[in-house]
C-alpha cells in the first residue's frame, strides 16, 4: 500500500493522501472530477462548506458504488452558518449520515473565541454527525488555547505546507507531534504552480530525473517523509495517478536535505523581496507626501 493509513489520536484511521475539491467549481464537471479521482484510487475526499460543491462530491461518492466505510470524507465549517446548522447542511449535501472528519476552516471563524467554538465542534461528535474533529490554519498559540479547554483533542490541523514555508511552519509540526495531532499539508505544489524559478527548481528536477518521475511526485515523497498527510488535486487523470504512485518513492536523506536547504534559501529570498517591496512602497508614499506638502506650501524639511 503506497500511501498508508495514519492512526488518529481518537483511535480512528485516515488515508494519508486526499483529493481536494476547492478549485472544482460546481455542476456536472465537479461531479466528473471527483468521479475520476475515486476511480483512479483516491479514498479520501477533502471538501468544505465554502467550496460550494459538497453536493457534487456526494453525488460522485454515491455513483462510485464504494461502501461508506471504504471512503474517508472530510468537510469544513467555513462560517456560513452556525456549527450545528452547518454540519447538518453538509452531511445533507453530501448525502451521508456522518463525515469522517469535520474541521474548523480557520481560527478567524472562532467567534467569540476558540473554546466556545470548540465546544460546538465536540457536540457534533456527540451527535454522531462527525467521527473525528480537527482544525485548519491554526498556529501554535491557537492550538494551545484550544487544548487548554478541550475535552476532545483535534485529530488534525490542515495547514499550508511546502518547502518554502517548511521552516516557518516547523513549530506547528513540532507542537502537533507533541500532542498527537496529525498535520495535513495543503498547497504542497506551490513551488511548481506559483513560485517556479526559485532555488527548488534544480534539486527537484535533478532528483526527478534520477528517479524517472516528475517534480510534483518528488514533492509528494518529501511531504510523506516529513510525516504529513497530503491534500492535493488535479483535473488530469495522469497527474492523479502520479500522485498516488509517489507513495512508493524512496528519497535518500541527501535528497531530503537538498530540498530542505533549497526551501530555506527560497524563504530567505522571499523575505528579502518582501522587505524590498515594502521599502519601495514606503519610499513612494514618502515622495507622494512630500509632493503634496510642497504643493500646499508646507515646509517639512
Ligand atoms: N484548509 C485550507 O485553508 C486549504 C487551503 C488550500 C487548499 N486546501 C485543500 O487542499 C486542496 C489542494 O490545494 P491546492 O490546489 O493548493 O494543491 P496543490 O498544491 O497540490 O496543487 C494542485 C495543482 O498543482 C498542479 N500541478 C501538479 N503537478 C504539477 C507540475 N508538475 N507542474 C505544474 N503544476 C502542477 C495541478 O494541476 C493542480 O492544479 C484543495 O482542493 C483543498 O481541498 C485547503
Ligand atoms: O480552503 C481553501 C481556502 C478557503 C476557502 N474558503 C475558506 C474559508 C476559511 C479559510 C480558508 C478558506
Amino acid at each position: 500500500m503506497p500511501w498508508d493509513l495514519v492512526k488518529l489520536n481518537d483511535g480512528r484511521s485516515m488515508p494519508s493522501i486526499a483529493y481536494g475539491t476547492w478549485t472544482l467549481g460546481n455542476g456536472q464537471s465537479a461531479v466528473d472530477q471527483v468521479d475520476q479521482a475515486l476511480s483512479v484510487g483516491f479514498d479520501h475526499v477533502d471538501t468544505a462548506q465554502s467550496y460550494r460543491n459538497e453536493q457534487e462530491a456526494g453525488q460522485a461518492l454515491k455513483e462510485s458504488g464504494l461502501a461508506r466505510s471504504d471512503i474517508f470524507v472530510t468537510t469544513k465549517w467555513s462560517g456560513q452558518a452556525d456549527i450545528p446548522t452547518s454540519i447538518r447542511n453538509s452531511v445533507g449535501n453530501l448525502g451521508i449520515s456522518y463525515v469522517d472528519l469535520y474541521l474548523v476552516h480557520s481560527p478567524r471563524l472562532a467567534v467569540p473565541d476558540i473554546p466556545t467554538t470548540w465546544k460546538q465542534m465536540e457536540q457534533v461528535v456527540k451527535d454522531g454527525l462527525a467521527k473525528s474533529i480537527g482544525i485548519s490554519n491554526f498556529n501554535v498559540e491557537q492550538m494551545q488555547e484550544l487544548l487548554n479547554s478541550a475535552n476532545i483533542k483535534p485529530v488534525a490541523n490542515q495547514i499550508l505546507f511546502h518547502p518554502y514555508v517548511y521552516a516557518q511552519q516547523k513549530p506547528i509540526l513540532d507542537f502537533a507531534s507533541q500532542h498527537g495531532i496529525i498535520i495535513e499539508a495543503y498547497s504542497l505544489l506551490i513551488p511548481l504552480t506559483h513560485q517556479p524559478g526559485g532555488p527548488l527548481d534544480k534539486p527537484l528536477s535533478s532528483i526527478a530525473s534520477r528517479l524517472d518521475v516528475s517534480p510534483d511526485q518528488v514533492l509528494m515523497a518529501w511531504a510523506k517523509a516529513k510525516g504529513v498527510v497530503v491534500v492535493t488535486t488535479s483535473s488530469k487523470e495522469s497527474r492523479l495517478k502520479g500522485y498516488l504512485a509517489a507513495g512508493d518513492l524512496k528519497l535518500t536523506s541527501d535528497d531530503i536535505d537538498a530540498i530542505d536547504e533549497a526551501g530555506a534559501a527560497g524563504a530567505r529570498r522571499l523575505t528579502a523581496k518582501t522587505l524590498l517591496r515594502r521599502a519601495a512602497g514606503l519610499a513612494l508614499l514618502t515622495a507622494g507626501a512630500l509632493a503634496v506638502c510642497s504643493y500646499l506650501g508646507i515646509d517639512v524639511l
